[in-house]
């Protein structure tokens, strides 16, 4: 049980962060749910709370790539709930043409929030630690040809957070990072693949996509979720990045020494 634990989720008002969410708040936590959507935010908002009851969620509109607006919401959602044990950077896009903002969203959103929770969260600031999830993709594990861009930043994403995960252990944060590697997921996200606006240059290359689709069947948001609660619960992973498939859950095991092909120079 998660009572009185309280969660931040971002990119909460669909897809897998509202999943991420209703999962919380049937296991007893608190959860402020950040995302752009206002609309869809406030909706979901009003359908929790009629759910699950009064002052157990709370939306706030905030940008994850604005340092302002994020630092902002940070604030409110401390003064309002006292403190956070749980934060999932989960806000992402896929944007080839627009790359520069797949990267601030998807990467600089990710350090961003893991930066502000971290400082709250330490023990050195008088915090009570915690767990940071970081949802990165099996994207951020071997590369989605039709979106190198959002292939990187999701690279990015696991390696901050394997990286972080060690400082944090170095410097007795007690505070867990991991992150979260689902292949295709039935949202809105997928539907990426298929236009030209978001895959750019790339979009000759939606038959790949559509055969790594036949490869990874898509799995829906609840399998996700429950790998997600497995992550916030289990006291002793950090620093791992858990894949999600359609045959289920599994922990990736990185190699040590890296594998080479030596050449003569
Ligand atoms: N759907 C899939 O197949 C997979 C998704 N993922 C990752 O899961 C995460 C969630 O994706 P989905 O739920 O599928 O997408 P989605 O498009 O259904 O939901 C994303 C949510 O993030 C919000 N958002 C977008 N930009 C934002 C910003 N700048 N600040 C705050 N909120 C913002 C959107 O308004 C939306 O509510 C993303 O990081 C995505 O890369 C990872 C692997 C597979
Ligand atoms: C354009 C739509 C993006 C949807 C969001 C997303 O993050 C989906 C990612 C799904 C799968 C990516 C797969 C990439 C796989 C290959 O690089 C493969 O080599 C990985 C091998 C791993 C394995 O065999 O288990």
């Amino acid at each position: 049980m998660l009572k009185g634990k309280v969660a931040v989720v971002s990119g909460a008002a669909q897809g897998l962060g509202k999943s991420f969410t209703h999962i919380l708040l049937e296991n007893g936590a608190q959860v402020a749910m950040l995302d752009v959507d206002e609309a869809g935010g406030q909706e979901l908002q009003v359908q929790l709370n009629q759910q699950f009851g009064l002052e157990r969620t709370q939306f706030y509109k905030a940008d994850v790539a604005s340092e302002l607006q994020f630092t902002d919401v940070f604030q409110k959602i401390v003064s309002k709930f006292g403190h956070i044990d749980i934060f999932c950077n989960n806000a992402g896009i896929v944007d080839e043409k627009n790359w520069e903002k797949t990267v601030s969203i998807n990467l600089s959103g990710v350090v961003r929030g893991t930066y502000l929770a971290l400082d709250h969260m330490k023990k050195q600031n008088g915090g009570k630690g915690g767990i940071i999830i970081n949802v990165a993709s099996l994207a951020g594990l071997g590369p989605l040809p039709s979106a190198p861009v959002y292939t990187a930043t999701k690279f990015g994403v696991v390696g901050f957070t394997r990286a972080l995960s060690m400082a944090s252990q170095a410097s007795g944060y007690g505070v867990r990072i991991n992150a979260l590697c689902p292949s295709f997921v039935r949202t809105s996200l997928i539907d990426s693949f298929n236009q030209k606006e978001k895959t750019g240059n790339f979009h000759n290359l939606a038959a790949i996509t559509q055969s790594l689709m036949e490869k990874f069947p898509i799995i829906e948001v609840e399998q996700v979720a429950k790998a997600f609660l497995h992550l916030v619960k289990d006291e002793c992973v950090d620093g791992a990045a858990l894949l999600v498939k359609n045959t289920g859950a599994e922990y990736v095991i990185f190699p040590k020494d890296m594998e080479t092909t030596p050449i003569s120079i």
